[in-house]
């Protein structure tokens, strides 16, 4: 991280939901940065914050306290520099691959030519040339998902909030778009932070895991992954001998986090 300008940055931040039964403390004083380019992982028991976090950076929610920024300047709505990719694929079912791809160019004003040459370009980067003229229902789950990877990329976000976009699928798809995200990520020189309750696709896909505590939601632990797991593909990252150490280092602090109480699910 030291040598990495800051993309993403907490500062003493804490969010509190009003509710009918009252406010809660969801996270608090929380402070976090995320270099240029690098992949965050965020972990913890059900109910501590992740995808707080995420909407928070998102500019989808204000924090109660404290400062939210992205690429230097404070955060106070969504805007085409931060894309969010969750676990369904959102894919509209009337509209063709091709038109799902560039959906977000679509919202965002860009002229038909540049949305269908950014969404054609970007389907191929995620190894669906050829395809742009089917429709989501003729897809398989895996494949759909990568539709969404695209259309979260075409609109050439800065940063790309993840959560959990893997967690629907079956393991060897799973495997292998945990592959496809962090080279695509990496070529194109992208922040990421993803949420996931698999920690060893955290420790196979990360540069750093943050392990977040509930009740108020807090950072428990910072983990960071060496560099000969860093360099490799996920899948090669898991055959590893450092692998199994940085797992159990998570496992450890995850099961301390639970001990401490969170909520069930
Ligand atoms: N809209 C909301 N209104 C009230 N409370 C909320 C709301 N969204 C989340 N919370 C509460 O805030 C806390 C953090 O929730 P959050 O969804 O960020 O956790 P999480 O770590 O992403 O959980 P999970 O792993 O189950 O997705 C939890 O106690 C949750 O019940």
């Amino acid at each position: 991280m030291a040598e990495r300008s800051v993309m993403l940055e907490l500062r003493s931040v804490s969010h509190v939901y009003v509710g009918r039964q009252g406010a809660s403390l969801a996270v608090e004083e929380l402070s976090l940065a995320v270099g240029r380019g690098e992949f965050v992982s965020l972990v913890g028991p059900s109910g501590c914050g992740k995808t707080t976090v995420l909407s928070l950076l998102a500019g989808l929610l204000r924090p109660a306290s404290g400062e939210v920024r992205v690429g230097g300047r404070e955060v106070e709505k969504p805007s085409a520099k931060v894309g969010y990719m969750l676990q369904q694929d959102c894919l509209l079912p009337w509209r063709t691959i091709l038109d799902n791809a560039a959906l977000g160019l679509e919202i965002g004003g860009a002229p038909a030519a540049a949305r269908i040459e950014a969404a054609g370009r970007l389907l191929a980067e995620v190894g669906l040339d050829g395809t742009g003229g089917r429709y989501p229902g003729e897809l398989s789950g895996g494949m759909r998902q990568r539709v969404a990877l695209a259309r979260t990329l075409a609109p050439d976000p800065e940063v790309l909030l993840l959560d959990e976009p893997f967690s629907a699928l079956d393991m060897q798809i799973k495997m292998q778009l945990e592959d496809l995200v962090q080279a695509t990520l990496r070529r194109l020189g992208k922040t990421a932070v993803l949420v996931t309750h698999d920690l060893a696709e955290a420790a196979a896909m990360s540069d750093r895991v943050i392990v977040l505590a509930p009740h108020p939601g807090r950072i428990r632990a910072e983990i960071a992954v060496p560099p000969e797991l860093r360099r490799l593909a996920p899948t090669e990252a898991r055959k590893h001998p450092a692998f199994q150490a940085v797992f159990d280092e998570l496992w450890l602090e995850m099961s301390a986090g639970e001990a401490e109480g969170g909520e069930a699910g």
